[in-house]
């Protein structure tokens, strides 16, 4: 289908507003998306940070346990004082003490005093295991004298505190923790007199402490610590957890490549790395705690899954769709509206200069100030010159219609129209069983008034038969000029041979009468010959035939008569 101007304007301006209405929505959507997530990175940035300095406060708030146990004056007397009765009730008292202490705190789950002699044998311990706390019995202790933190903290001043690295729980006796990722903190017991007696040492279950300090984030988060070479100590899938000891790799640089800037750092140094991935949004910090003697500092990391920080913008999505929907609908209706009120004047010219070959004239807008309204006058313009240029033609084709159907010189019909004539009259005398009469007249002598006289003379003697001639008949009858001298007839209506033959003697006496010219009688005389329809013939050239013929004979008739007395 091809279209028109109108459909072509129409369908250009309706494209571009779907277009324009379709862009707009398009990178309001994108920029509003961009702004959702700028917002939900900060968000989360700030809650990791928050999560951060909350673990780096939880660590001294246990720093700050471990120290008040190690300075307390019965940890350094249980590890200088031999007397059994002291001992047994020191034990006591203190494992009443550090019972106490992981009744209160649900994230310690191990609390010890170890003696810096006999191989770091354990003095006392209290244990949390399937939901309760107990002490554990004087056989049940173990030496631990080799472990790092025991080592560790030994090295250290009084007032010091240590923080293990994060492993994975295997003492045998905290069963309900064990294989979950731990620290141990340990403070020296120093005596008054400033030698160190052994170690007080708390294990704290990290899940526990991060579950507690992430209580107050919000939904849809996920918790990660990762080690100083971003490996996963604290991952919701616990297949990730550790990976490494299972000489596996779960790697958080594997899953945001950009905490690999974080891994680069100093370790002294504080520092936050958002990440974008895919499916999701993190962000990790690192937060080392100088005050205590930590081995390496914890990296945090919170992520929040795309979907559920574009849930926001998937509704907005939603209603820029609406309203894109809404405007390009109103942009087509629009462009359909505009696109006819655009071309309804050029419409309404070309149906006006349509209408000028047929004659119409339409009401133009000429009275518009705009381009319009200039074709709409030229039109007009143009309509009158055309109006009068077929005015003039009309004229001109009226005059050629009478050149070509009368005789220049004397104004009767000439031949062809005569034809049509009696062949017309022939029809109706036949459908009325009518009768109808031809003359055939032929001039005599006019030859010699041309030879003599001039043609002048010859033309001025034909037109004043033709005036004879018109002046003589009926108005319904037909005078014509066949040609030269010849004239010719039609007498139409109720005739018969008698009156037919009273018009041949009247035609016969006014062309007897000579004609007037310069002065001079020129002598004139005709030859006539009649013939009846349908007694001569009933067809038009049967009829002229007929009366040329008693045409002829009439002439031969007067030269005889002519001669004759001469
Ligand atoms: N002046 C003039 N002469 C014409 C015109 N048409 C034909 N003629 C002349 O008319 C003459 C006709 O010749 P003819 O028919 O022999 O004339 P005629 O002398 O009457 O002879 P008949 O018919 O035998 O009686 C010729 O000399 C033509 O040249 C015309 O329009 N004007």
């Amino acid at each position: 289908m091809k279209l028109g101007l109108t459909g072509r304007l129409g369908v250009v301006m309706a494209f571009v507003g779907v277009l324009a209405a379709g862009l707009t929505g398009y990178y309001g959507y994108v920029h509003s998306r961009r702004l959702v997530l700028e917002a939900a990175e900060q968000r989360l940035a700030t809650a990791t940070r928050v999560l951060a300095r909350q673990v780096s406060v939880g660590l001294k708030a246990v720093a700050a346990d471990v120290l008040l146990m190690a300075e307390h004056p019965v940890a350094a007397q249980l590890l200088m004082r031999t007397e059994p009765q002291y001992l047994e009730r020191a034990q006591l008292n203190t494992g009443l003490l550090f019972e106490r202490m992981l009744l209160t705190h649900p994230e310690y789950f191990q609390m010890r005093l170890i003696d810096a002699q006999s191989h770091g044998v354990e003095r006392v311990r209290v244990d949390r295991s399937g939901g309760t706390v107990h002490g554990v019995a004087a056989d049940d202790l173990q030496e631990k004298g080799h472990t790092i933190y025991v080592r560790e903290a030994l090295r250290l001043p009084r007032g010091a505190v240590y923080v293990s690295p994060v492993v994975l729980n295997r003492d045998v006796g905290a069963a309900a923790e064990q294989g979950q990722p731990s620290i141990q903190v340990a403070a020296p017991v120093v005596d008054v007199r400033g030698v160190t007696r052994g170690v007080m040492v708390v294990s704290v279950d990290l899940k526990g402490l991060f579950t507690q300090l992430a209580a107050d984030l919000p939904r849809g988060l996920d918790l990660y610590l990762l080690n100083g070479a971003g490996d996963y100590l604290i991952h919701p899938d616990t297949t990730k957890v550790f990976a490494f000891e299972r000489g596996q790799r779960a790697n958080a640089v594997d899953d945001y490549p950009d905490v690999a800037n974080l891994l680069r750092e100093g370790a002294a140094q504080a520092r936050e790395q958002g990440s974008q991935t895919a499916t999701g949004l993190a962000a990790f910090v690192r937060q080392p705690t100088p005050e205590l003697h930590q081995d390496a500092p914890f990296i945090i990391g919170l992520s929040q899954s795309l979907d559920e920080v574009l849930e926001q913008a998937q509704h907005l999505r939603d209603v820029i769709g609406r309203v894109v929907i809404g405007f390009s609908l109103f942009a087509v209706l629009l462009a359909v509206m505009l696109a006819r009120a655009w071309t309804q004047p050029l419409k309404q010219i070309l149906r006006a200069v349509r209408g000028v070959t047929a004659g119409n004239t339409l009401a133009l807008p000429t009275g518009r100030r705009d381009e319009f309204g200039v074709l709409a006058r030229a039109v007009v313009d143009m309509q009158r010159q055309i109006g009068a240029q077929m005015e003039a033609l009309r004229a001109k084709q009226d005059e050629l219609n009478l050149l070509a159907s009368s005789d220049a010189l004397t104004g009767l019909v000439n031949r062809r129209v005569f034809m049509d004539r009696l062949e017309h009259a022939l029809v109706q005398a036949r459908r009325h069983h009518q009768a109808l009469g031809l003359l055939f007249i032929d001039l005599d002598g006019f030859k010699a008034i041309n030879d003599q006289h001039g043609h002048a003379a010859g033309d001025a003697v034909l037109q004043t038969v033709a005036r004879r001639l018109t002046g003589l008949v009926r108005e319904a009858d037909t005078v014509a000029r066949l040609g030269g001298d010849e004239f010719v007839i039609l007498v139409d209506g109720e005739v018969d041979g008698m009156s037919l033959e009273l018009v041949q003697s009247k035609v016969q006496a006014v062309l007897d009468q000579p004609v007037a010219f310069a002065g001079l009688d020129l002598p004139l005389g005709a030859s006539i010959g009649e013939a009846l329809y349908p007694l001569n013939g009933e067809s038009p050239g049967d009829l002229l035939a007929a009366a040329d013929g008693a045409m002829y004979r009439a002439k031969q008739v007067r030269k005889t008569q002519t001669a004759g007395p001469a």
